[in-house]
């Protein structure tokens, strides 16, 4: 089982309202497709048979969320801001989709806001059986960052980061990937980190995005996957292919 997050800044332009990159996602779809079709997708030969899909937002959702004033902590009860971010995720969901459908890929969509809450601790309850059925049944489930209901809160967000680690979590999930726009974490000479083990060691290089971005960049992330049992590589968009046939291009965080 791949748990597998195609970074907001990979596959939009993130400094650029509602702007898709769609060379970026061509690409991204064209090499999940060789790994899950082909039977070049792992070490082993195979085709990679499970696999589930997290998207970010990057110049979706993170523009509509940052004017109406929320954030993963930061809720609002106005229904105008619910329509608002969690449509511009639903129409990247839809973009993302069609592109891996273009590609022979059996993408579905799953909504975090349709099955996901947080209690009044922030904590995330995200049902995965709907997610693992779909895979046993062959689909690729493809969720995105989206809005939460949140006790005392009304809505907050939830980033695909947080989301990938849940799954990765409730799904026993084997490796786990994030593409970004940048090829791995960069030090300050902007070289390729390639292994991270501890927050500290790292903490004075990482940042948040450069672009507009709710949910803590890179910081964010590293923290987020330092949580997890199984390793976890960041890496950039033309290393999707080597991540799903085996390799750990990039940074991997232990
Ligand atoms: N040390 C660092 N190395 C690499 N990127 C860094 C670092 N510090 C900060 N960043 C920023 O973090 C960004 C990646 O985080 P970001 O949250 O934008 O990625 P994403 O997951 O692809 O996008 P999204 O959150 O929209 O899904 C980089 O584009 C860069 O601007
Ligand atoms: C801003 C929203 C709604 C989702 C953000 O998800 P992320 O880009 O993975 O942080």
């Amino acid at each position: 089982m791949i748990v597998l997050k195609l970074g907001g800044s990979a596959i939009t332009e993130k400094d650029r309202p509602e702007t898709l990159d769609g060379k970026s996602l061509t690409a991204a779809a064209a090499a999940v497709s060789t790994a899950f079709e082909t039977g070049d997708g792992d070490s082993d030969g195979d085709a990679i048979e499970e696999l589930v899909i997290v998207h970010g937002g990057g110049s979706f959702g993170h523009h509509n969320a940052s004017e109406h004033g929320v954030t993963t902590t930061a809720g609002s009860h106005d229904p105008a801001a619910v329509h608002d971010i969690h449509g511009a995720m639903t129409t990247l969901n839809e973009f993302v989709l069609s592109r891996l459908l273009e590609y022979d890929v059996p993408a579905v969509p799953v909504h975090p806001f349709s099955t996901a809450h947080r209690d009044s601790d922030g904590d995330l309850t995200l049902p995965s059986q709907q997610v693992s059925t779909l895979v046993e049944e062959g689909f690729v489930p493809v969720l995105h960052g989206d809005l939460v209901a949140h006790a005392g809160e009304g809505v907050t967000v939830v980033s695909g980061d947080e989301l990938v680690v849940d799954l990765a979590r409730s799904l026993d999930a084997d490796r786990i990937g994030l593409c970004s726009t940048v090829p791995g974490v960069l030090d300050d000479a902007d070289e390729v980190v390639p292994e991270i083990a501890s927050f500290d060691a790292v903490a004075d290089i990482l940042g948040e995005s450069e672009a507009t971005d709710v949910t803590g960049g890179m910081a964010a992330k590293v923290q987020a996957l330092l949580e997890l049992e199984p390793e976890a590589s960041i890496f950039g968009l033309g290393d999707i292919e080597p991540f799903l046939a085996g390799d750990e291009p990039g940074t991997t965080v232990r």
